[in-house]
């Protein structure tokens, strides 16, 4: 009797641990191993040739896996968290764009600027408080620890109470819709109270042990309040490795080369010409989990719409261009976060040839996990601390989808710190694949003495 491949998919990760399993295929009494990547049903398998395992592994897999029950599946790892991850994220993405869309029909006040004066609107606090009233109330008040880029300290001044108000009330419209994201509502509306304990929740400060999120609630918030590219980021981190990402770009455009212009003519450019397919407009949310060797992305839910999982998901590749001369690089719009300089003094030596592509946000990420862009740079002034919500999401889900991200030295970046990738060696660097990631960590090596950072 042939093996069910899908129920013995959810069991061997346990006894392989995690990324790389070694699939039967059972023909009379012998299990044979073959090389291959492939999907069966919902279990992502990368399957690895006979040749790689030595006999005594081999057998001791054998030994396992007749071992194994293969009547009674069991969950992945993470499962729950990750389901309602991304429906909060969808949630937090339709929330946004709500308040996108107020802002630019009518200026108006949402934008504030924080004590270090960098910027923050209606939608930072209202994403904060619903995604962590949502996990919270999911997965068990006590369990849920996260690390978030909002405060309730310019919320809750005095001369605020209109700010306040409008996010209590953007927070409570909001929830109102959980049940078609297939969450669970509120039974009453949350008052001022439960809103500023909500973002306050958020207080942990992560470290390299246990489990907390990390959360960007709105990624780019220079890009939001220009009506161009933002995204919500959330990302599940255990012992100081990311084990889940869910990155949400409300404005990916249906069409790459969109990504090269200001929103704003996505928004003209869009009227003129209906969308293809309803489902795919604009917009996406992309999701991994650590080890499984994919990385999904589904639509924004449009309209009235329920959330059906899986929703219409696909899964995303990273480009597998490595020639630099037809490879494309991104990097911040703002010279002041990343030097545009010595960025373009390595595009030139490695022979990257095509004009940089100036996306704000961790949309940068969601363009290579998704094959429409080859490299990531990011090269901050000297004393400039990254935080880890403005990665955590962004590095699995590239990974996951076959690249790779360090920083210049080549090293991972470390998540086990607290709120910063402490210890990052001088920028960031992602790619679609080895070879130009390795010419770019040269390049860097080569010039970083004759640079001003
Ligand atoms: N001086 C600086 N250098 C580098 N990064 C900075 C910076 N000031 C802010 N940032 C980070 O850059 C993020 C925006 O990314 P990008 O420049 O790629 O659009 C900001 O996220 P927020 O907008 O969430 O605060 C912020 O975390
Ligand atoms: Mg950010």
């Amino acid at each position: 009797m042939p093996l069910n491949c899908s129920s013995l998919a959810a069991k061997v990760p346990h006894i392989l641990g995690q990324g790389r399993i070694y699939t039967p295929n059972y023909v009379g009494k012998f299990f044979c191993f073959f090389p291959c990547k492939r999907t069966y049903q919902n279990s992502s398998l990368q399957i690895v040739s006979l040749s790689k395992l030595n006999q005594s592994f081999t057998s001791s897999i054998m030994e396992d896996l007749k071992s194994l029950d293969l009547s009674s599946p069991q969950p992945e790892k993470y499962s729950k968290e990750m389901d309602i991850a991304v429906r909060a994220v969808q949630m937090a993405c339709s929330l946004c764009q709500k308040v996108q869309d107020s802002m630019i029909s009518k200026a108006n006040s949402q934008v504030q600027a924080k004590d270090d004066n960098s910027l923050v609107t209606v939608a930072d606090w209202s994403v904060q408080a619903t995604v962590s009233w949502i996990l919270s109330e999911s997965l068990g008040n006590r369990n849920v620890s996260i690390v978030a880029e909002e405060d309730v300290r310019t919320l809750s001044k005095a001369d605020k109470a209109g700010l306040l108000e409008a996010v209590v009330q953007t927070v409570n419209e909001c929830l109102s819709e959980a049940p078609r994201f297939g969450l669970k509502a509120p039974q009453m509306f949350l008052t001022t109270a439960e809103v500023l304990e909500a973002i306050s929740h958020c207080n942990s400060t992560g470290g390299p042990t246990g489990r907390f999120w990390a959360l960007d609630p709105v990624d780019g918030t220079l890009g939001f309040v220009r009506g161009d590219q933002y995204a919500v980021a959330l990302a599940l981190i255990e012992d100081g490795e990311v084990v889940l990402g869910v990155l949400g770009c409300p404005n990916y455009p249906m069409r790459k080369e969109w990504l090269n212009y200001h929103h704003r003519y996505h928004r003209i450019i869009s009227k003129l010409t209906p969308p293809t397919s309803e489902s795919w407009d604009k917009g996406c949310v992309i999701y991994t989990r650590k080890g499984s060797g994919e990385a999904w992305m589904q639509p924004l839910l449009q309209g009235q719409k329920k959330l059906v999982w899986p929703n219409s998901a696909r899964p995303v590749q990273v480009s597998s261009i490595d020639n630099p001369a037809l490879a494309t690089f991104c990097e911040p719009v703002e010279k002041a976060n990343s030097s545009h300089s010595f960025t373009a003094g390595l595009a030139h030596s490695v022979g990257l040839r095509m004009q940089p592509l100036r996306v704000y946000s961790m949309v940068k990420y969601a363009a290579i996990a998704r094959g429409d862009a080859e490299v990531f740079m990011k090269f901050a002034r000297a004393g400039y601390k990254e935080k880890i919500w403005d990665h955590a999401a962004g590095v699995v889900i590239i990974e996951e989808a076959g690249g790779v991200v360090t920083d210049a030295g080549g090293r991972p970046l470390d998540f086990s710190k607290g709120m910063y990738l402490e210890g990052l060696d001088r920028g960031i660097i992602a790619c679609a694949g080895a070879k130009l990631h390795d010419k770019i960590i040269k390049a860097v090596d080569a010039s970083w003495n004759s640079s001003s950072l």
